[in-house]
């Protein structure tokens, strides 16, 4: 086990290099993913998200490292296999076949009890709302997304791995497939998911782990993610003859700095901006002012995770 990892550890990728002649994909990627986490992957185009989940999926070898599951290094892929269900970027489903048909040779290579498998697959597919009963190639992408995302939760595996899993879908399935997430790491599953939709790792992930060139370059909690970014505020005070003077709102403007804007209308002054750091301190400030009105927009996570995209040494 690496220094981090511990018994609840469920995966733990160690010191993970794989080269493509001159193109370091991964360099030297180390984290562990604990049971019942769910943890985002997220990275800029050709950041090595897909090399990782290959290399997890033993579909690849790293040229060092290795990927451990459960404290044990891989060795048996296709029992591995049937504690991982895997949801590829790149879905290809035969469009000849019935949904139903695919989904019960995919199943029946999982392993586990035929009865309780049909009865979930038959489940998610009406949480789902697709009908199994039509061919692939009628249907609109995101119901074939759909048949993706049943055969990789139908045998309940104890990993999941999903590749841009809401890719296609709308934001009512979007939602049912973050609570089937959700569910899944109640029931102390683990989930790798890798996206680049920000909010999706915002709403289904305890955890994101940034990729960028190959490289860590952020490891964080979703929330201390959130307590990082910036929110826009706006603060309404009386307009007294005090409240228009700079220093009477120099303590709110400090935290505000450096673009806040001042403006008075029909007796209230109002001071919009952004602002970096703990809420707590914005309230101090504005509650020694003749307060009217106080806006704290949800945190702009957004703008943090693209910013560590930018910058070369972010650190977690
Ligand atoms: N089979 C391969 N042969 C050559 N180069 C490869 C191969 N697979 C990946 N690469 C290169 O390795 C780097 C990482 O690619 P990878 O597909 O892992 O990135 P990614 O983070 O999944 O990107 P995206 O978000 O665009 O899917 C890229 O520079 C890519 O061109």
């Amino acid at each position: 086990m690496s220094e981090g990892a511990t018994a609840s550890t469920a995966v733990e990728v160690a010191d993970v290099s794989k080269a493509f002649g001159r193109v370091h994909a991964l360099d030297g990627v180390s984290f562990d993913v604990g049971a019942g986490e769910v943890v985002g992957l997220i990275g800029p185009n050709g950041a090595g998200k897909t090399t990782l989940l290959r290399i997890l999926l033993e579909v690849m070898r790293p040229d060092r490292g290795a990927v451990r599951f459960g404290g044990e290094v891989r060795g048996d892929g296709a029992h591995l296999r049937r504690q991982i269900g895997y949801l590829p970027g790149d879905l290809r489903l035969d469009p000849q076949r019935r949904g139903r048909a695919i989904l019960h040779d995919l199943d029946a290579l999982s392993g586990g009890a035929v009865a309780t498998r049909a009865t979930r697959l038959g489940a998610l597919a009406d949480r789902l709302e697709i009908d199994l009963g039509r061919r692939v190639g009628d249907l609109s992408k995101g119901n074939r997304q759909k048949i993706g995302l049943i055969q990789a939760f139908a045998h309940d595996p104890a990993l999941l791995v999903l590749d841009e899993p809401t890719s296609g879908l709308d934001p009512v399935v979007q939602q049912t497939f973050l609570d089937v997430v959700r569910e899944a790491r109640d029931r102390g599953r683990t989930v790798l998911l890798s996206s680049h939709d920000i909010s999706e790792i915002e709403r289904g992930a305890d955890r994101v782990v940034l990729l960028r060139s190959g490289r860590i370059a952020a490891d964080s909690s979703v929330a201390a993610l959130r307590d990082s970014a910036p929110r826009r505020v706006r603060v309404v005070v009386q307009e007294q003859a005090d409240t228009t003077r700079t220093d009477t709102l120099a303590p709110l403007l400090a935290l505000l700095a450096p673009d806040a804007k001042v403006s008075s209308a029909d007796g209230s002054t109002a001071i919009d901006g952004v602002l970096a750091g703990p809420v707590a301190d914005l309230v101090r400030a504005a509650s020694a002012l003749p307060l009217v009105d106080l806006v704290v927009e949800e945190p702009d996570l957004q703008s943090v995770v693209l910013g560590r995209y930018a910058r070369p040494e972010a650190a977690s």
